[in-house]
């Protein structure tokens, strides 16, 4: 004989603008009846609540309208969560018709939310709708979006081979030779680094295109810097292609591009890894400085030499003597170069917080 009697079983609810949701403690429920009739919410079932396995029950008049026979309802091993959809989005006061609340019934405190909470979701819910709206409508209107993207990932890809080579090359010189691979570097890897440093004049144009968001001026000022070093300074004097500098000055150019150009490959594939991004917003701050002291020794170096072979001097008229020298544009390179620096440097900083900044936000 079965001594099953009819109880109540304990109901949380809570509620968001368009629905109210109750969880039914009941855990392993069966044979479940579940309906709403005029605004009375009607749940039978069978399973292990309070009072053991039993048969539990029990009727909720609503506050204000719900909409007649939508009750969506799952049961898990511990639960049933059962929600209903108000007729109308408006905060109700409580959950039932009778004001005094019956006493199986308890607020969720897991899902409850008071009214400025559930505007403040609604909100973020709407701005996120927006947000996508406005994305997938900007990228219904580049129909080369995935051409540029390509194209972008194919360049940021070459760059990064090129430069690990010249990386890897120099290290395991390093390794093996010890100090004596500083005087030969030149020799060994210049090959590549013209390579990379005129496809880099694209990393000008690209801003002017609209394909990138980089300022032109930062990329204009990195690549005309690093293009003076190395086809000026170090191409066309051949004293300067085997002193030590030239490994400082590639060692520290080919460290921030191994980061760099990965970082833009994932960011063309909508791909980001923290690390990564960390890396490539952070070693600049000790790079940069180096990389450019070892520019300016480098332009110092070669100030002799081209006042001794006249290289590049600028013919005079007769009065004021035969030649200047191209030290002295040198001399004003070298400002240019410090300013530069400080203008890239400013940049990086601004880039590095933005890029922190909205993480930040997007982690909270
Ligand atoms: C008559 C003129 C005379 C001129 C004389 C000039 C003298 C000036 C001398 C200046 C000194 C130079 C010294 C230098 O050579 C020394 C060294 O390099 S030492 C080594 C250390 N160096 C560095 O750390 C600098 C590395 N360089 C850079 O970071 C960039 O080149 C720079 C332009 C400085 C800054 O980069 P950028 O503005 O592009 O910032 P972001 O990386 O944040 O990018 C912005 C957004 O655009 C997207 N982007 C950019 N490029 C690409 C790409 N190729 N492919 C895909 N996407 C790209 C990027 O993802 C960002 O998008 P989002 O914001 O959505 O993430």
């Amino acid at each position: 004989m079965s001594n099953t009697q009819t109880l109540t079983p304990h109901v949380y609810w809570a509620q968001r603008h368009g629905d109210v949701q109750l969880r039914v403690d009941l855990c392993d429920a069966e044979n479940l009846d579940i309906s709403l009739q005029e605004n009375t919410l009607h749940f039978k079932a069978q399973g292990h609540g309070a009072k053991g396995d039993n048969e539990y029950q029990f009727t909720l008049e609503f506050l204000e309208p719900v909409l007649p026979k939508v009750v969506l309802h799952k049961s898990t091993q511990r639960q049933v969560n059962i929600k209903v959809l108000k007729k109308e989005e408006v905060w109700w006061s409580r959950l039932t018709r009778q004001e005094k609340k019956p006493l199986f019934l308890a607020p969720d405190f897991d899902r409850w939310q008071d009214e400025s909470d559930a505007e403040k979701e609604l909100h973020e819910k709407e701005e996120k709708r927006i947000n996508k709206i406005s994305v997938e409508s900007r990228i219904r209107k580049d129909p080369y979006l995935g051409l540029k993207k390509g194209y972008l990932f194919m360049y940021n890809l070459v760059q990064f081979l090129g430069f690990s080579w010249i990386f890897v090359n120099m290290t395991v010189r390093l390794f093996i030779l010890g100090q004596d691979s500083f005087y030969d570097t030149f020799h060994t890897t210049a090959d590549m680094m013209y390579f990379c440093q005129m496809m880099a004049v694209i990393e000008i144009i690209n801003p002017l295109l609209g394909l990138v968001k980089t300022g032109f001026f930062p990329a204009m000022l990195q690549v005309t810097g690093r293009n003076v070093i190395l086809f000026v300074i170090l191409g066309s004097l051949e004293q300067m292609q085997s002193k030590s500098v030239v490994f400082f000055v590639f060692y520290l150019w080919s460290t921030i591009e191994i980061f760099r150009y990965p970082f833009y490959m994932l960011a063309c594939i909508d791909t980001e890894w923290k690390l990564l991004t960390w890396v490539r917003y952070t070693i600049w701050i000790p790079l940069y400085p180096m990389g450019v002291v070892a520019e300016a020794v480098a332009v110092i170096q070669a100030m002799p030499i081209f006042d001794e072979t006249r290289l590049y001097s600028l013919p005079l008229p007769k009065a004021l003597g035969q030649s200047l020298s191209f030290s002295y544009t040198l001399q004003v390179y070298l400002i240019i170069m410090f300013l530069g620096l400080f203008v890239n440097f400013r940049h990086l900083y601004k880039q590095r917080k933005r890029r922190f900044r909205s993480r930040k936000r997007k982690a909270i």
